[in-house]
């Protein structure tokens, strides 16, 4: 299937090349920021501009011909680098880092200006993000994985821009189906609540490879 791609780097290489990763798109993120809340005038947006362009043109030398995809090793370990929600190469990614526990997996995610909804609040659309992001996770590190089919978030109460804390665990598995619960918690409360159903989808069934299986949402 196109976008999921054997890979093989050498350990050395790929601790490199993470590190490489993730320093770019903690920059840009920090640009982005810094583009919400600036206040500066039209030559420095002019100069911001230029320097920013430049930058541009040197990362468009060498591109990858379309979205990075989901990338393999050949001991099974995947990258997810272009990833909306985890992808370390991805500056609009917050970016979220998932802790696995035996029965449940959880995050804690500092949300700044850029993921602003109504004033000084976390947009519901970013919450909904993570919330599906963290369940499904959640149902591929039980080995229970699929795509979302459906995803109900409750919005119990206004999210403050800054930390929150997202948890979530498999409520129950029906056949191909995988219920999950989550919440995400905001200075001590519960401020949204999820269930989510993930499909292991008909392609991904029956005689395929455990990678293939394990890769289809992802992770
Ligand atoms: C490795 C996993 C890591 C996961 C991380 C996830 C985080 C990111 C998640 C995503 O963003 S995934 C992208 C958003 N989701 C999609 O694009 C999914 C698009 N929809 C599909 O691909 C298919 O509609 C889907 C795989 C969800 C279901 O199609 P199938 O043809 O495989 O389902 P099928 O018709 O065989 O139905 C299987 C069961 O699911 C039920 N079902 C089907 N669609 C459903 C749905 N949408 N919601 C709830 N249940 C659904 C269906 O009734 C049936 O129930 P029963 O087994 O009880 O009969």
């Amino acid at each position: 299937m196109s976008g999921y791609i054997q890979e093989d780097i050498a350990p050395e290489e790929l601790a490199q090349r993470s590190e490489l990763a993730s320093s770019i798109a903690g920059s840009v993120r920090e640009l982005i920021e810094a583009t919400v809340r600036t206040e500066v005038g039209a030559s420095d947006i002019a100069e911001a501009r230029r320097l920013i362009e430049a930058a541009t043109e040197i990362l468009r030398k060498d591109q990858l011909p379309g979205a990075y995809g989901i990338r393999f090793n050949s001991d099974g370990s995947k990258r997810s680098w272009g990833n909306a929600v985890l992808g370390r190469r991805n500056p609009i990614a917050p970016p979220v880092v998932l802790h696995h526990e035996p029965d449940h997996t959880w995050t804690e995610v500092e949300l700044g200006p850029a993921y602003e909804g109504p004033a000084g609040l976390v947009h519901g659309g970013v919450l909904a993000l993570i919330l599906d992001q963290l369940l499904g996770s959640t149902a591929e590190f039980q080995g229970v994985p699929g795509m979302t089919g459906t995803l109900n978030v409750r919005y119990r109460r206004a999210t403050p821009l800054g930390q929150i804390r997202g948890e979530a665990r498999v409520d129950r598995v029906e056949g191909v189906k995988t219920f999950v619960r989550g919440t995400i918690t905001s200075a001590g409360e519960v401020s949204a609540e999820a269930e989510g159903i993930f499909i292991l989808p008909k392609w991904a069934r029956g005689e395929v490879s455990d990678v293939l299986r394990k890769s289809v949402g992802e992770g």
